[in-house]
This record gives structure tokens, sequence and C-alpha cells, in this order.
């Protein structure tokens, strides 16, 4: 069983995280794939909208697709989200599934600082996608990465979930950069006052 991890803020989730996953259970030929929003993400100031209804958000994304799912893990860990962690106790709940890990290319970038890197490194594979703004330079990353990090190639996409909530902070629509459902459950919620 081949099991993609989508982790992210998901501040709110957007059609760039959707694309992005997409793009990695295509190309890799993926069984499922995980939404997992973090609790504290590791190297933000933290999320300014609760775990919960972040949780909620990407549950409203990921209903259409059969092969995606949400999973709370790190929501109900609570603490910094060390990936590193996550990723030990998934393969100790799910002993048989290889697990590949889905960022974007400012994390690609990111990730010689991750927590302890070499061992999860070791432990799963991470599909890289393109983002604007961002140089995807590979052979830049130390040697032991060099072999861990695989591409799937994503129509790139210029929005972060920071562009959105600045968009709803001065009136504007976000109508289509998030799915349908997220925005629906946001113009009904409280979380980003639209
Ligand atoms: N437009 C995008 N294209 C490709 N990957 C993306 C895109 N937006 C986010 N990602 C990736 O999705 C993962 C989770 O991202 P995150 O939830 O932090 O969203 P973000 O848009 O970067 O948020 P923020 O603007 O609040 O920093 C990260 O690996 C990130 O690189
Ligand atoms: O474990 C780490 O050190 C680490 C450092 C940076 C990011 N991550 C994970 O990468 C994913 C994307 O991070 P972010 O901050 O862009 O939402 C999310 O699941 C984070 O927990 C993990």
């Amino acid at each position: 069983m081949r099991i993609g991890i989508m982790g992210g803020t998901f501040d709110p989730i957007h059609i760039g995280h959707m694309l992005a996953a997409e793009a990695a259970y295509d190309t890799y030929r993926l069984d499922r794939v995980w939404f997992m929003p973090s609790h504290i993400p590791p190297h933000k100031q933290g999320a300014g909208v609760a775990g919960e209804e972040r949780l909620q958000m990407v549950k409203e994304a990921v209903q259409s697709h059969s092969a995606f799912e949400a999973i709370d893990h790190e929501i109900r860990r609570g603490g910094v989200s060390y990936t590193f962690q996550t990723i030990r106790e998934l393969q100790a709940l799910h002993s048989g599934a290889e697990f590949y890990f889905i960022i974007g290319a400012d994390m690609v970038n990111f990730l010689p600082h991750w927590e302890h890197i070499e061992e999860l490194a070791q432990r799963l594979i991470f599909i890289g996608v393109r983002r604007p703004g961002y140089e995807l330079a590979l052979d830049e990353l130390p040697a032991f990465l060099h072999d861990r990090v695989m591409l799937a190639d994503m129509p790139v996409v210029d929005i972060s979930s920071t562009d959105i909530r600045e968009r709803i902070a001065a009136g504007h629509s976000v109508r289509y950069m998030v799915p349908d459902r997220v925005y629906e459950y946001i113009t009904r919620g409280s979380m980003y006052e639209i």
C-alpha cells in the first residue's frame, strides 16, 4: 500500500494543495493520499485558525475524491507537529505501508532544516512539486537526500494561504481559489470574516 501524505497548515486549504496531491497520486500511482493538518507547524508562528476548523476545511476539500482523506493525527497529538515523530507513529500503526510525503518547492529547499531529517529521509520518499517563486534546486540538497526526493509535474499555481487570507481581509473574492465546499464552509463560518 502506497500512502501519500499531504501535510500542511491549511489556513485555509486551497487548490494548490489539491493539485499537488493529485499530481503525486497520479504520477506515482499512490493508493491513498492523507491530508494531515499540523497542530503547530514547526517553522511558523502558528496558524491563525484553530486546528479543528482547519481540519474541517480539509474534510470538505477531500469529500469528492475516493482516494483522498483527512487525518487528524497531528491535531489530536497536539504540540509542535514534527514530521519525524508523526511518521514514526504512523509506521508503527501501518507496518506494511510505504509512505510518500508531498511538498511544494519552498519546503523541498527547506528540507535540510527539518528535525531529524536523516532519519525521516530513510523512512519515506518526498514528492516535490513546483511552486512559483521557488527554484527547485535538487542538486544543492545534501547528498543523503538526492535519491529521496522525486518530482511530480503539476500545473503551476500562484496561490498561497497567505494570499487568500489577505484577499478576504481586503474584501475580495476567493471563490474558485479554494474547493467549492471549502468556499461554502468559509462563507458560513466566522474564522475569516468573509
Ligand atoms: N500553490 C502551491 N503549489 C504547490 N505547492 C504548494 C502550494 N501552496 C502550498 N503548497 C505546499 O503545500 C504544503 C502545505 O502548505 P501550507 O499549508 O503551508 O500552505 P501555504 O499556501 O504555503 O501557506 P502560507 O501562505 O500560510 O504559508 C507545503 O508543502 C507547501 O509547499
Ligand atoms: O518536521 C519538521 O521539522 C518540519 C519542518 C517544516 C515543515 N514540516 C511539515 O511540512 C508540511 C508543510 O509545512 P507548512 O509549514 O508549509 O504547512 C507540514 O506537514 C509540516 O509539519 C515539518
